[in-house]
């Protein structure tokens, strides 16, 4: 009786009811508050990104990204990598757990898993049926990031957001999939690693639990797959980065955002992360 709705509208013992059974299982609070978080640090909305699909860049413009300097191209992508790693850090802060994780451990995750959530998060903004990406506000193809001198690089990003898009993830999907990718208690020095491993259990049981909802529990083990391809492009950017600063060491002392430095290119602290209790 508590769940009829024959008069079409629930009745108030059921909102009572299911207000409950959410209160009850937290794994459903959990599911929601990151699904809610990604939402809110999207940088773009997956309709806006739907929508502009088509915007390509013209032949004009894309020989002018071209005509670039090795060093500008870098900074350039430099760039936008480090806006796109904001919204991932404000994504971090808002995942049930993290911030009760001790700083070292945030910062260890943030550096290791921030990069690996923007791919996550670009095969939003990609497009398989003419394997272009949004970048600058419109869609391009690997030729427009020729002038970085590291197509390997760009072939392996595209290759990626083509073999991830190829699963159909859902928004919710791809949220709790950029949460388990970001809480990995494997990373390499972290303090308390016990306490990383319980929020991570809780986003892999939120994860599986949407997965079994949607009866896609297939899913989560090629989604496992994809975090090994993850790392390697994150390790293949880290070794070209390497590359480039030994060519431009002013241009990424210099001109490339603290935050990109600090995340990418050094084993300093990272103060500039803003993450205060
Ligand atoms: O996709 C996003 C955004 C994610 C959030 S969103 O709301 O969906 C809007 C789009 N990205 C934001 C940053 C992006 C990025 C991705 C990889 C990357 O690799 C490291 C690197 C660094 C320096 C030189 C070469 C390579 C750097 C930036 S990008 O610039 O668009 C870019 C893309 C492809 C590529 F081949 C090179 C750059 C991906």
């Amino acid at each position: 009786a508590y769940l009829d709705c024959s008069q079409g509208r629930p009745q108030t013992t059921t909102l009572l009811l299911l207000t409950f059974i959410a209160a009850c299982c937290p794994i459903e609070e959990v599911c929601a508050s990151i699904v809610r978080s990604h939402r809110e640090t999207s940088q773009y909305r997956v309709e806006e990104l739907q929508a502009l699909r088509w915007k390509l860049f013209s032949r004009e413009e894309i020989h002018a990204y071209q005509s670039k300097s090795m060093d500008e191209m870098w900074q350039h992508c430099a760039l936008r990598l480090t806006d796109a790693v904001q919204y991932v850090v404000e994504f971090a802060k808002r995942i049930p757990g993290f911030r009760q994780l001790c700083q070292n451990d945030q910062i260890v995750l943030l550096k290791n898993g921030s990069m690996e959530v923007v791919l996550v998060r670009m095969t939003r903004a990609f497009n398989t049926e003419n394997s272009t990406v949004f970048f600058d506000g419109k869609f391009a193809g690997t030729e427009l990031f020729k002038a970085l001198a590291c197509s390997d690089l760009i072939a392996a990003v595209f290759d990626f957001a083509h073999s991830l898009c190829a699963l159909r993830l859902t928004e919710q999907q791809v949220a709790l999939f950029s949460a388990l990718v970001l809480i990995n208690s494997d990373r390499p020095c972290l303090e308390e690693r016990g306490r990383v491993e319980r929020v991570k259990k809780e986003v892999e049981l939120a994860l599986s639990h949407t997965l079994h909802r949607d009866n896609q529990e297939g899913l989560m083990n090629k989604l496992y797959q994809k975090v090994a391809i993850l790392k390697s492009l994150c390790s293949l950017h880290i070794e070209k980065l390497r590359w480039f600063r030994q060519l431009y060491p002013l241009t990424v002392h210099s001109l490339f955002p603290p935050l990109y430095k600090e995340l990418f290119a050094s084993d300093t602290d990272l103060p500039l992360l803003g993450i205060h209790h």
